[in-house]
């Protein structure tokens, strides 16, 4: 009896999962324990990925779906969430309070890379993530801009050697925007950049970190080869634009991830659909399906796509990211999407890091 009920209560989670994610989880996996004594049914149900959302909306699916069931009398359902640490391949060093480093990265400048990355940590943070941001795109560093940090605002020096991170909207915020002025410009190379972000990731004290979501600097040359040795990431999510040429940068910077053993999450293709804000059609002004297609073709999947929308640009460029700024509308649910798209895939990745190759001896 109880398994024809599992068998149920795995269809409802499924069920319950599909408008949340693309990525298809093994339902059997995450259900904890199931018992049915007496006409009592008790389910406990675990995610390793933050799943506010997910969780009042499943509870609700499985209550409605076995209310009609006249062998259960009381249920108890429980849906929790934890994110673990995912394994390495490399040997870096782990950051005492943090979990996971996701590196948001891209073939080339422009493509929506900063935007991405903010969405991503404010979507993961909306789910009950404990979320931080260090900005590495010492370029162009914009997270202090996009997530509303006061323009003047420094953090805290703690013994002359520590910095506490800037919080701004539920979020640990770093950036070397926050240690230098205009008034001291300062002329990058290679091995500062390297030398000068590692300081600051292990000098700031990050405080219980779920996710820390890395903005890569643009492309794919020695400066982000670098960071992504010695840095201890996690997995890294690609950004691009469906034009050829972005495609093509992106594949070298999947090509750079391997090279390193990191893990590549996923796609993100960003700018994919231009909607006109005035009679809401919809034009593939850069081309169409190439984010799918390098998915494809490099077996990582397509985590998101994000229209080109003026709205987009306006809130996220005054500091109230779309995720914020319109929780309810429909680009923040693509955003939050990705993001859980993002969370689940680094367990597959991890996992098939872990299981290596397998030999069968079949029977004649
Ligand atoms: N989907 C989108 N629709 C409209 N505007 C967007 C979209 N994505 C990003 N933008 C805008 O495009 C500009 C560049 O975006 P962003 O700074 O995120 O790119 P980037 O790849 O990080 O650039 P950089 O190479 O300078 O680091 C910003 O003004 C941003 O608001």
């Amino acid at each position: 009896m109880t398994q024809r009920i599992r068998q149920c209560v795995e269809s409802l989670i499924q069920q319950s999962l599909k408008p949340y994610l693309d990525i298809p989880l093994v339902t059997s996996d995450v259900i904890k324990h199931i018992h049915l004594i007496d006409g009592h049914l008790d389910i406990a149900i675990e995610f390793n990925f933050p799943a506010n959302d997910i969780k009042q909306s499943l509870e609700e699916t499985v209550k409605q779906g076995l209310a009609e069931r006249s062998d259960i009398t009381t249920l108890n359902i429980v849906v929790n969430w934890t994110v673990p640490t995912f394994p390495r391949l490399t040997q870096i060093p782990a950051l005492q309070q943090v979990k996971n480093i996701v590196a948001v990265a891209s073939g080339k400048g422009g493509v929506g890379k900063s935007t991405t990355a903010a969405n991503l940590a404010l979507a993961l943070a909306q789910e009950g993530a404990q979320v931080g941001v260090l900005d590495a795109d010492i370029y162009g560093p914009s997270q202090g801009m996009m997530l509303g940090v006061a323009e003047d605002a420094r953090p805290e020096t703690i013994d002359d050697k520590y910095f506490k991170p800037l919080i701004a909207h539920n979020i640990q915020v770093m950036s070397m925007a926050f240690l230098v002025t205009d008034k001291t410009p300062m002329v990058w190379r290679g091995p500062m950049v390297s030398g000068a972000l590692q300081q600051l990731l292990q000098q700031t004290l990050w405080q219980s970190l779920d996710y820390l979501i890395i903005d890569m600097p643009p492309g794919t040359g020695d400066i982000q080869l670098t960071l992504a040795q010695k840095v201890p990431v996690t997995a890294a999510v690609m950004v691009t634009t469906p034009q050829d040429i972005a495609l093509l940068d992106v594949c070298k910077g999947i090509e750079m991830f391997h090279k390193v053993k990191v893990p590549v999450a996923g796609v993100v293709e960003n700018m994919a659909m231009h909607v006109c804000s005035q009679c809401g059609h919809e034009e593939p002004i850069f081309g169409e399906g190439g984010g799918a297609q390098l998915a494809d073709e490099y077996h990582v999947p397509l985590l998101g796509s994000l229209p080109l929308d003026l709205k987009i640009r306006q809130q996220t460029d005054s500091g109230k990211p779309t995720v914020l700024a319109e929780p309810d509308g429909q680009i923040a649910e693509r955003y939050r999407v990705m993001a859980r798209n993002m969370a689940v895939q680094l367990d597959k990745i991890t996992e098939s890091m872990s299981s290596g190759p397998t030999i069968s001896i079949a029977d004649d």
